[in-house]
């Protein structure tokens, strides 16, 4: 970042740089992305997930547990990982599939996109392509690319697009699973899931319909909603604030919070964390995307946060 003294007017003015790619403490890539306003994202090359998101006053948006393991081949737990080509436990695969665990590359070339996903300049463009050992395990080729962009706004959005290259027909399901960061998980609300159906993990997949009004929170919830509207919302009442998710080609929306119990359960997870964190998952899992060889699926998924009441 460079600081320079404006000759007409005399205010500061800081140029920063839109893409700067660094090292992790374990030699892991990093690109930091950052808009002209100062709002920011963290990419990992490991996993391709997004580790930060912040605001222009550099407020962080994404949870991260301060018991996360910060070393491959482990997915930091927080941020957005990626669950690909399985999502939680439907499939053969380990739990969320692979996608998350392996190291992606830097697509220096990558197919151009529509023109409207490239107007700016903090994006960068991720490639995961099977490994031999993912072969063994899931015998299909295919190449997963994946842009992270700020917006000019400091939206975050995250475009995929996974092609079957040259191989049978697969299926495979996918989400984005978000950690919202929150004030106090008794105080948020979530809208745009009233009256759908839902498949509760917590009860073997047993499928039920939402009855409330908005989606509050007093227990464990684990749940998979089914064929959302594209736009959901968190209101965070405490901090005066909402998270919009936009989405396409995302039917569904998986919404997590292990509460006290589970929390005590999982190891990069602190006892009390439960509290600060919501998972919100754009995802397609009902019903799994099938490519034909040569063919590409593209899935949407646009974050923004605004001052709410
Ligand atoms: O510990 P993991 O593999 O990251 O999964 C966390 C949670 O992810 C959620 O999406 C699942 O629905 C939960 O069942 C699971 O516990």
């Amino acid at each position: 970042m460079t600081h320079t003294i404006s000759s007409t007017n005399q205010s500061l003015q800081i140029k920063r740089k839109a893409v700067e790619v660094t090292k992790d403490r374990n030699g892991t890539d990093q690109i930091l992305l950052q808009n002209p306003r100062g709002a920011s994202a963290r990419v990992s090359l490991h996993g391709g997930q997004v580790l930060s998101w912040r605001t222009d006053r550099g407020e962080e948006l994404l949870f991260t547990s301060s018991k996360a393991i910060l070393k491959p081949p482990y997915a930091v737990r927080g941020g957005i990982p990626i669950c690909f080509p399985q999502f939680g436990q439907r499939g053969s695969l380990e739990q969320h599939g692979f996608a998350r665990n392996r190291t992606w590359i830097i697509d220096e070339n990558p197919p151009p996109l529509h023109p409207n996903d490239n107007n700016g300049k903090a994006f960068i463009d991720l490639l995961l392509k099977p490994l031999e050992d993912d072969l063994k395990i899931w015998p299909h080729s295919f190449e997963f690319r994946l842009r992270v962009y700020l917006t000019a706004d400091g939206n975050l959005s995250l475009i995929s697009r996974i092609r079957n290259i040259n191989c049978k027909p697969f299926s495979f399901s996918i989400a984005y699973h978000t950690y919202f960061s929150i004030s106090d998980i008794s105080e948020v609300r979530v809208e745009g899931l009233e009256t759908l159906d839902y498949l509760d993990n917590l009860c073997q997949r047993e499928r039920f319909t939402e009855q409330g009004d908005a989606l509050t929170f007093e227990s464990e919830v684990d749940r998979v909603y089914l064929g959302s509207r594209d736009v959901i919302a968190i209101f965070d009442h405490e901090r005066k604030r909402a998270f919009f998710i936009r989405k396409e080609g995302l039917p569904d929306v998986g919404v997590w919070n292990p509460w006290v119990k589970k929390s005590k359960a999982i190891v990069d997870f602190g006892d009390e964390e439960y509290k600060q964190m919501l998972c919100v998952n754009g995802a397609a899992v009902e019903k799994p995307i099938t490519l034909k060889t040569g063919e590409e699926w593209t899935g949407r998924l646009e974050l923004s946060v605004v001052p709410s009441s």
